[in-house]
């Protein structure tokens, strides 16, 4: 048991989210069901007659939406979203959701009504629902949603076997929900094309097990930002990902955002996260399927670059540090 605090290691922040989560998860698991995790999407356990895929995001108020931005619908589904494209992107489909909810005592019914039709509105999108959860008092709004899937008998698609020479492609937005929450953070409502996309995602969900069919190596769904989610890919595959920016573009509508707000839009696309795109990598003679967009290439060695370079910035999203 780790109990003693090393020194510079004293809180969560001198850590960040990804160091917080190698130290506890240093140990492994001591489940003997366990086929796949912690580390990547989902996991995968052993079930007598099966498998089951099981993922779990918490989202809390003003730091993943703000109920000023968001309709308590909207972020109901928000919610449930972000877990879908988790089960997606280990090429399962959705067959449960378990709701974890900590809300005020003065907090209207009306709010949890609205998260809860959210919740179902967007399960429904993949026809499955809510099948249990709990309830909390709560100083800070908090959602916790579980989502279980089933591969129907495929492999899981793992963040770890991307092999140079490998295609990279994506299916979804990238750059949208950034570009929202840009315009939204300097007080602006509208265009409602990039303020939309921060409060409910649209992630390809079909597009995951459709890879996974078409023998896709890797597989990661884009929370964090594009650079950052590629970056674990190439990690646990132990391999470089070089992007070609003519293959990703910027779409004209972030383009028009971007200039109105003097901001930079390349930025939001390469970074932005919460769009839940699924990023891939499949053998280069794969024909991809329907909505998968080849945008770079897998190489030996280590890191990501776009177009050779590596990216100065910060490449995503990180609790804490970020
Ligand atoms: N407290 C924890 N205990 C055990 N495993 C954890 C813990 N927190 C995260 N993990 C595991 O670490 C891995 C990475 O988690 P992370 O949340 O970054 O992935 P993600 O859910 O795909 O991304 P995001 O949260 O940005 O949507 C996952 O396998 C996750 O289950
Ligand atoms: C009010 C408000 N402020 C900031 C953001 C931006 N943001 C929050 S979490 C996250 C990454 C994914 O989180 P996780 O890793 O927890 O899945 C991003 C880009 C937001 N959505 N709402
Ligand atoms: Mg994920
Ligand atoms: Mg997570
Ligand atoms: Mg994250």
């Amino acid at each position: 048991m780790e109990s003693e605090q090393r020194p510079n290691e004293r809180t969560v922040s001198q850590l960040g989210e990804f160091g917080l989560i190698r130290r506890v998860t240093a140990q492994g698991t001591g489940s003997t069901n366990t086929l796949l995790g912690p580390g990547d999407d989902a996991a995968v356990l052993a079930a007598p007659d099966g498998r089951v895929v099981a993922t779990t995001d918490v989202l809390v108020q003003d730091v993943h939406f703000r109920l000023d931005w968001s309709s308590p619908h909207q972020v109901g589904r928000k919610a449930v979203a972000v877990n879908l494209s988790d089960v997606a992107a280990m090429g399962a489909v959705p067959t449960g959701l378990l709701v974890g909810l900590g809300c005020a005592s003065d907090a209207p019914t009306e709010l949890v009504d609205g998260l809860a039709s959210g919740m179902r509105e967007e399960a429904g999108l993949v026809g499955t629902d809510v099948v249990g959860g709990d309830m909390v008092t709560s100083t800070t709004l908090t959602i916790s949603v579980t989502a279980l899937g089933d591969l129907q008998g495929r492999a899981p698609v793992t963040r770890g076997g991307a092999r140079p020479g490998d295609v990279v492609a994506v299916a979804g937005r990238l750059g949208w929900a950034a570009a929202g929450w840009a315009v939204l953070a300097r007080g602006f409502r509208s265009p409602l094309a990039v303020v939309g996309a921060h409060r409910v995602p649209e992630p390809p969900y079909s597009a995951g097990p459709l890879a996974a069919d078409a023998g896709a190596t890797a597989m990661i769904d884009v929370s964090d930002g594009l650079l950052a989610d590629l970056g674990h890919i190439a990690e646990a595959s132990g391999v470089a990902i070089d992007l070609h920016s003519d293959r990703i573009g910027v779409p004209q509508r972030l383009s028009e955002v971007a200039s109105a707000l003097g901001a930079n839009p390349w930025r939001w696309v390469l970074t932005g996260g919460e769009d839940q795109a699924l990023v891939a990598s499949f053998p280069h003679d794969a024909v991809l399927p329907p909505g998968w967009q080849p945008i770079g290439a897998v190489t030996e060695g280590s890191g990501v670059t776009v177009d050779g370079s590596e990216y100065a910035e910060e490449t995503g999203w990180q609790h804490w540090t970020g």
